[in-house]
């Protein structure tokens, strides 16, 4: 599977597969520090995963966890954007994963290049922002993000039914003035989607290219992993082993928290798809 044409202005390379490396500045992911000490300690991270290869940053101010607590703006605020400011002079495009309008326009206005939003853009609001801007804007797919573990929700074939719902929410974006072009999807694994439906995306992932648009997988630790023998924040062997199929069946970036790792992964993919022409 080739990737998609590379004719989208976006800030990474289109000709392999883009690793885009997680750095979540929530409380819970630094040692107590003050807030210097954790602004500084997420920049440090951002250099080792770009070191370590990262073509992309994701910063994250608020979990999306399953039944994770939501964050009030201001804390977000203060949280991801001294971050981005830090950030904007590192050679890398900057994402933010956010699902506040508020936020987002702010961390645009500090440097970040890239918004994504496991909301989809369900908020008019966020659709205005990602068209009155014309970042690039990653569209995932989720019923509802954070999932509430207790709402069950079924599907009869995951693949087609999440195709057709991201489809939806692409002409909304469009008709909202979102260009398609500034537009990734995102299968949201996890996202109300159990093991075996992560699984059955994986597998079917080149199946997405109908919607014409750069696919971005975000599998790292996930709880799908319980199936292959790890669990959730800790399933490092099965990520890795993800990332390799999921590069070699269409997806044009993938994000992970274990950056070198997932650059081999995807290296041994990118040269399985093309053996003459790979360049390391
Ligand atoms: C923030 N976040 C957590 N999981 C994610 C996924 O699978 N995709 C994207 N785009 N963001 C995610």
């Amino acid at each position: 599977i080739q990737h998609s044409e590379p004719d989208r202005n976006l800030p990474w390379p289109q000709d392999r597969t883009v690793v885009m490396g997680i750095l979540n500045v929530t409380p819970d992911s630094f040692h107590d520090g003050g807030r210097y000490e954790r602004i500084k300690d997420a920049v440090a991270r951002a250099e080792a995963m770009i070191d370590a290869g990262a073509d992309v940053i994701d910063v994250g101010g608020e979990s999306t966890r399953p039944g994770a607590d939501p964050v009030e703006i201001e804390e977000e605020l203060d949280r991801v954007v001294p971050v981005v400011e830090e950030l904007a002079d590192l050679e890398v495009p900057i994402s933010v994963d956010t699902r506040r309008p508020e936020v987002a326009r702010a961390v645009i206005d500090a440097g970040a290049d890239v918004l994504n939003d496991v909301e989809g853009l369900q908020d008019p609001e966020m659709r205005r922002v990602a068209a009155e801007t014309g970042v690039p804007v990653v569209l995932m797919h989720s019923i509802e993000a954070p999932v509430d573990p207790e709402n069950e929700i079924h599907y009869d074939d995951v693949v087609e039914e999440t195709i057709r719902e991201l489809g939806d929410r692409l002409l909304a974006a469009e008709k909202a003035g979102v260009d398609r072009e500034q537009v990734i999807i995102d299968p949201g694994i996890g996202f109300g989607k159990t093991a075996r439906e992560g699984f059955e995306l994986l597998d079917r992932l080149a199946e997405f290219e109908a919607l014409g648009c750069p696919l971005l997988f975000g599998h790292s630790h996930k709880s799908m992993f319980g199936l292959t023998g790890e669990q959730a924040g800790a399933a490092p062997n099965s990520t890795i082993a993800a990332t390799a199929i999921a590069a070699r069946n269409g997806a044009d970036i993938i994000r992970v928290h274990d950056v070198a790792e997932n650059v081999a992964a995807v290296n041994v993919a990118d040269a399985a798809a093309d053996p003459e022409g790979f360049e390391p």
